[in-house]
């Protein structure tokens, strides 16, 4: 086991340079809590001016394309995001999945083409509140992951975050026991593919984590850390989640 708890900042399409003293001080939080591994996946804009003042933070992407390079007009390449300092990006964020039509043989091959350039990833996961209600979550959610799971998939370059769909942004969670399942299957599901390796990967959870829950949901042996959406624009929202993980 031992793994390292890993709370990501996920900033979607917020954040201007004029937000860049909050990334300076989640740097600053995340050197004062180094058992915590923490990183902020921000818009692409802000990955190379956030360079200077990322202490120790990480700093991520929040998508990348599949392939190296080519006609393929407004997107970025995994190494175009990892020459301008990201270390990590996001793959498969239900945002993405809804709005850009991303398939799980599209995540797979995103999260490839992100380790040929040398990036960690966060795959994610999720169900919608349909699946939930009908009691078919968990089939479901770890269908999908085996799915979008890529070759050669190791704890030392992926997470999982598992973010029911219906929980992002909503303030609504599921219960602690939902989550404990969930998570419990996933590492399951994951031990199918990849055998023993499914014991060092990390599984975040997400959707409407914040300084009130965290401490209750990171306490789950299985979950491993969190992707925070809202909760992260600001260090004084972020600080209690990392705190939580400590
Ligand atoms: O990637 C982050 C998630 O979608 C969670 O967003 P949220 O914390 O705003 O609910």
């Amino acid at each position: 086991m031992g793994r390292r708890k890993l709370v990501v900042g996920n900033w979607k399409m917020n954040g201007l340079k004029a937000q860049l003293g909050e990334v300076e001080d989640i740097g600053a939080l995340a050197a004062r809590h180094p058992a915590v591994e923490v990183g902020l996946c921000l818009p692409a804009t802000l990955i190379a001016p956030a360079q200077g003042v990322k202490g120790a933070a990480f700093i991520g992407a929040q998508d990348c394309h599949m392939h190296g390079s080519g006609a393929h007009t407004g997107c970025l390449s995994a190494a175009m995001l990892a020459e301008a300092g990201a270390g990590w990006t996001i793959v498969g964020h239900s945002e993405r999945r809804q709005d850009q039509g991303e398939t799980d043989a599209d995540v797979a091959a995103k999260a490839l083409a992100a380790k040929a350039a040398g990036l960690k990833v966060i795959l994610c996961v999720g169900e919608s509140l349909d699946v939930r209600d009908a009691g078919h979550a968990e089939s479901v959610v770890s269908a999908q992951l085996l799915a979008s799971l890529p070759e050669g998939a190791a704890a030392d370059w992926l997470a999982i975050a598992y973010e029911p769909i219906w929980a992002i942004g909503t303030g609504r969670i599921p219960t602690m026991e939902a989550v404990e399942a969930m998570h419990r299957a996933l590492r399951a599901a994951l031990a199918t593919k990849i055998g023993a390796e499914a014991d060092g990967m990390r599984i975040l959870y997400g959707g409407s984590m914040n300084g009130d829950n965290a401490a209750e949901l990171l306490a789950i042996g299985d979950v491993d850390g969190g992707l925070v959406g809202g909760a992260s624009l600001t260090a004084a929202k972020f600080a209690p989640v990392i705190a939580a993980a400590c």
